[in-house]
């Protein structure tokens, strides 16, 4: 038994004898190693222990990419490079760790995470829709192999950072990383966009992509599968006040009972949580509190809550309403200045006092300013149809994303209805993007001067009433 056994491993770290194991890299030995009630495999070749810093891959279990042939991830080309990196460099160890199978969620969740994706949700989202961590594999007992097997130091072969940090952790000191070259397919192209933008796996030097953070999907008005626009940043860096409403193609955004579940699909939803996770703040009506009870908070993708911003004029949110029960995220309860607000709330709810306004409407642009004291960063207003509309109608959207989604309601609650024109050609015309989200048709207006010069080096923009890309 190892010092490193004693002092940190009451379970204990017992292996197998070693065999020989002939592969199309070469000839490895191979020794099983079981901890904490786990079997895992390690195969080596040469004297690993010698070598100052050996190449060392600790793969994660995948049984789809590693045994079945499966392209949507890259995990069987990964294995399969890392065994040729290990025989060119003679000596060096890989590690395949069982229980990782689904970044550790295992293999049942994991092909459940698979239907969502084909869905639209991305790898992250799917995890996330099913309240399943992002990661959950945990590293120790590759660092107990690598202590037994006198490796403490090691050159690392993978393109994820947080492997490193958690290996650091458990005591191994990664003193370099190799990424593998590995191809990206057509069918794992979006995966691995992913992991590179959302799990900061390491893009290649060589990669079309490396050095930028460009996504191939920005700008595009084609479909897109883990719509990671470009304009998320552009939304993120700036201070616009941005709309987003999902209607149906008849223009509500619920039946006539205010049925609103669901208008548009799993695409649209990680779109509107991208944006929320965007901007500072995420405004809404108190007619959607009351018929929605909206948490507000970004779940479908990573990123942080924004401040909930209630716009409450008549007093009319109950306090059992999630934005001012939930701690969440901060809550800015926007409420008329002769309310007398009901019973206690949260310490995350902080009330503002909306001025007193002589024909019972408070300007847009005067909600925007009061939200802009005490909150930095883009605004979102969220909901519903005739706060929208009165923000269009006003003047203050700089950007308003509109999705169409292919059904028809007939009647029910509006979206987006403002006192219009009665001649055509002044109508409300400004240039506009489209994306596919899925069933459903993005419009993207840029209605302001800012936003339509933040975008304007974006492709696929149409001048208000031109051709739809
Ligand atoms: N939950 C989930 N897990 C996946 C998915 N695709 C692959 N995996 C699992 O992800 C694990 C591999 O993790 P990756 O993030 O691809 O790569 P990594 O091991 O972190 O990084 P490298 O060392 O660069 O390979 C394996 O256990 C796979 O089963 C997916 O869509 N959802
Ligand atoms: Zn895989």
């Amino acid at each position: 038994m190892t010092a490193w056994q004693r002092s940190t491993d009451p379970i204990g770290l017992s292996s197998g004898p070693p065999s020989r194991l002939p592969t199309a890299h070469g000839v490895f030995t191979l020794r099983s190693f079981t901890f904490d009630g786990m079997t895992h495999a390690v195969m080596s070749l040469g004297n690993p222990a010698m070598v100052d810093a050996p190449f060392v891959r600790v793969h994660s279990e995948c049984l789809t990419g590693d045994a079945l042939g499966s392209h949507r991830c890259d995990c069987g080309d990964q294995l399969s490079a890392a065994l040729a990196a290990i025989a060119d460099a003679g000596d060096g160890l890989l590690i395949y760790l069982r229980g990782h199978e689904g970044r550790g969620i295992g293999l049942e969740n994991k092909l459940r995470a698979y239907a969502l994706q084909d869905d639209g949700l991305d790898t992250v989202a799917a995890n996330r829709a099913l309240d399943l961590p992002d990661d959950a594999r945990d590293y120790t007992a590759a660092a107990a192999i690598l202590q037994e097997l006198d490796c403490p130091q090691i050159t690392l072969l993978s393109s994820n950072p947080s492997k490193i940090t958690a290996l650091e952790d458990l005591g191994i000191t990664v003193t370099d990383r190799r990424g593998l070259q590995v191809p990206d397919r057509p069918e794992n192209s979006a995966y691995l966009e992913t992991k590179r933008r959302f799990m900061n796996h390491i893009v290649p030097p060589d990669h079309p992509h490396a050095g930028s953070t460009d996504h191939p999907h920005a700008g595009s008005a084609e479909t897109s599968t883990d719509n990671a626009l470009e304009v998320y940043d552009t939304i993120a860096d700036g201070d616009e006040v941005v709309a987003q409403l999902a209607q149906s193609e008849d223009g509500f955004i619920a039946t006539s009972d205010g049925d609103a579940q669901f208008v548009s699909g799993q695409i649209d939803r990680a779109h509107l949580h991208r944006i929320r996770a965007s901007v500072g703040a995420v405004l809404v009506g108190c007619g959607t509190v009351i018929a929605d009870d909206p948490q507000l908070t970004v779940r479908a993708v990573p990123g942080k809550n924004p401040v909930r911003v209630v716009l409450d004029p008549h007093g009319r949110v109950p306090a059992t309403a999630t934005v001012l029960t939930s701690p969440e995220a901060p809550t800015l309860w926007l409420i008329g200045a002769e309310v007398a607000p009901g019973s206690d709330v949260g310490d995350h709810v902080r009330m503002v006092r909306l001025p007193v306004a002589e024909d019972d409407e408070i300007s847009p642009a005067l909600i925007v300013s009061l939200i802009r004291e005490h909150v930095a960063g883009s605004i979102l207003v969220e909901g519903g149809g005739r706060t929208v509309s009165s923000f269009l109608a006003a003047g203050v959207l700089d950007r308003l994303f509109l999705t169409s989604a292919p059904v028809f309601i007939g009647n029910g609650i509006p979206g987006i209805r403002f006192e219009g024109t009665p001649v055509m050609a002044q109508a409300l015309r400004r240039p506009f993007r489209r994306y596919q989200f899925g069933e459903d048709m993005c419009t993207e207006y840029l209605l302001s001067e800012l936003a339509n010069g933040a975008s304007a080096q974006d492709s696929h923009r149409c001048r208000g009433g031109g051709p739809t890309a």
